[in-house]
């Protein structure tokens, strides 16, 4: 039997259906257009996580956690370790996502934690590379034996603004059985995602430049997982973050460099985390409520800030139009993943406890968004979702004055060069240390991309530098190659269901897997 923490089920569901964690992460996302969660999060006690996880490696640790929630029968732990160190041996750090000190001078209790150091120089690349090994070894295990044209084949369709296409491209490119299409917003991702993306030579791989915002794109995605027909003709996945797996592959980092920061000992530890549309803190979330003893998350949000609002107003609301700001992977007007939290904070202030309830009460929120352009939530919501997280809102300027600041000020790397979503981070965190004038504190911002994959914020911060130059200090080789190489995308005129479909199968049929 699985333990109640193996077991998802989904947000808008009012029925005690549930899923194994291999139906989840196949389906990606419940047909009645919820997304799948453990209803039941497991809890670590201080003695485990202080005495033992606290002094394991990133994949050990990786381990632990992932256990609790996949049931042994579906991957045997022998299975998994394999699927985990596969997944960081293509990682450049032998920390997988290591954290940086001193970056803002003096300040010795703000701590960068890297997690650009996957293929893709994304953070993205430490859940995706496990998703790809995921899929990979799902597919075999139920192809195994089947003649040729019996084997199940995936189709997976995703949305990015600009860093989950890469990352999930470079996570299944090549895989056997699958095929990949990738949706972003023509000219709305920097020159280098886009070529990324569109380099790579792999057959199975095919980006749809849609004309539109990544909202329209997710929408698209949505729409075509809910297309029945579709569907069950294609066997659609999901890479992006409404996939269960993305989350769970990312709490690894909140625990792991909590360890790092305080030495393995309980402190208090605030995150900051660069957020659009939801997974990446979200997985936060879960660390908190498994034990870690987090102070706050903070959600730090650019000018698309419907989470920032959401905090401070109770009022769940669309804008009319997505802010093209200098950190665009967060231009994002519907922070997907809040769905998810909403379920947990409506069972505990809304349902009793109750499931079902919970389930009931997220889908007449969402109904209403989808009717009306929002939802209100009564105050005891708010007052749940306070206690573990706040918010900060970054402007464009403030976002150059902070790569300007870090590069003056580092000490330990001189001229440390951060990237624009890292630089809402790190002003969002600067003015917690102003307000809580608490040394004792550590907070760890999340650096959630390389500097390189945006060339215009970085140099627009620092091009005043006599001595700094994008080639030679931001620049790693292997980027610096793939604008020599030939690109190939497609491209879809209007943000339109039907268009995005006839693509997808005009490409499968040439692709012929
Ligand atoms: C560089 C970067 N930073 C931050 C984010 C926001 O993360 P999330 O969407 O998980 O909130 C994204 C996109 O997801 C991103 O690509
Ligand atoms: N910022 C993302 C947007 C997609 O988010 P996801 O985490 O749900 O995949 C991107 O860079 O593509």
């Amino acid at each position: 039997m699985p333990s109640p923490s193996q077991v998802y089920r989904s947000t808008r569901s009012s029925s005690n259906e549930t899923k194994s964690f291999e139906e989840a992460v196949i389906q990606g996302l419940a047909t009645d257009g919820g997304l799948f969660i453990p209803p039941t999060i497991p809890q670590v006690s201080e003695e485990t996580l202080f005495n033992k996880w606290s002094k394991l490696s990133f994949q050990e640790l990786a381990f632990e956690i992932m256990r609790l929630y996949v049931d042994p029968k579906e991957i045997p732990d022998a299975d998994l370790k394999t699927l985990i160190n596969n997944s960081y041996s293509t990682f450049r750090s032998n920390d997988v996502t290591p954290l940086a000190k001193n970056v803002t001078g003096d300040k010795e209790n703000l701590h960068i934690l890297e997690l650009f150091h996957g293929p893709t120089y994304a953070f993205k690349d430490v859940a995706l590379q496990f998703v790809g090994n995921l899929f990979e070894y799902f597919l075999q295990r139920t192809n195994k034996g089947l003649p040729e044209d019996q084997k199940k084949k995936i189709t997976v369709v995703g949305a990015t603004s600009g860093d989950t296409g890469s990352a999930a491209i470079y996570g299944l490119r090549g895989k056997k059985d699958v095929s990949v299409f990738i949706l972003y917003p023509t000219g709305r991702i920097s020159p280098i995602q886009e070529e990324q993306m569109t380099t790579v030579p792999d057959k199975n791989v095919q980006t749809l430049s849609v004309k539109g915002t990544f909202d329209n794109c997710q929408d698209i995605v949505k729409a075509i997982f809910g297309d029945k027909d579709f569907n069950s003709k294609h066997n659609v996945g999901a890479v992006n973050s409404i996939n269960w797996a993305r989350i769970l592959a990312q709490i690894t980092y909140y625990f792991y460099s909590y360890f790092k920061a305080t030495g393995g000992k309980k402190d208090k530890v605030k995150f900051v985390v660069p957020s659009g549309n939801f997974g990446d803190i979200l997985a936060g979330y879960f660390a908190k409520k498994m034990g870690l003893p987090v102070k706050k998350l903070v959600i730090a949000t650019n000018a698309n800030d419907i989470l920032d609002r959401f905090l401070k107003s109770g009022t769940y609301e669309r804008s009319d139009e997505v802010a093209a700001t200098y950190s665009p992977a967060m231009d994002i007007l519907i922070s997907s993943n809040f769905e998810r939290l909403l379920w947990y904070l409506a069972r505990e202030y809304i349902a009793n406890g109750d499931d079902l309830k919970a389930g009931e009460t997220i889908n007449n929120w969402f109904n209403q968004l989808k009717t009306e352009g929002k939802f209100q939530v009564n105050q005891t919501v708010i007052n749940g979702a306070l206690n573990d997280f706040a918010s900060e809102r970054v402007s464009n300027e403030q976002t150059l004055e902070t790569i300007k600041k870090v590069y003056e000020i580092s000490e330990n790397p001189k001229h440390y060069i951060i990237d624009p979503h890292t630089a809402v981070g790190v002003c969002a965190t600067e003015r917690l240390i102003s307000a809580d004038n608490d040394s004792s504190i550590n907070y760890i911002t999340l650096s959630t991309a390389h500097p390189a994959k945006f060339a215009d914020a970085v140099n627009n911060a620092l091009s005043s530098f006599p001595d700094y130059s994008f080639d030679k200090d931001v620049l790693p080789a292997e980027l610096k190659k793939l604008s020599t190489l030939e690109k190939r995308l497609k491209f879809v005129e209007k943000p339109d269901v039907t268009l995005v479909k006839a693509a997808i199968e005009e490409e499968l049929a040439k692709m012929d897997l």
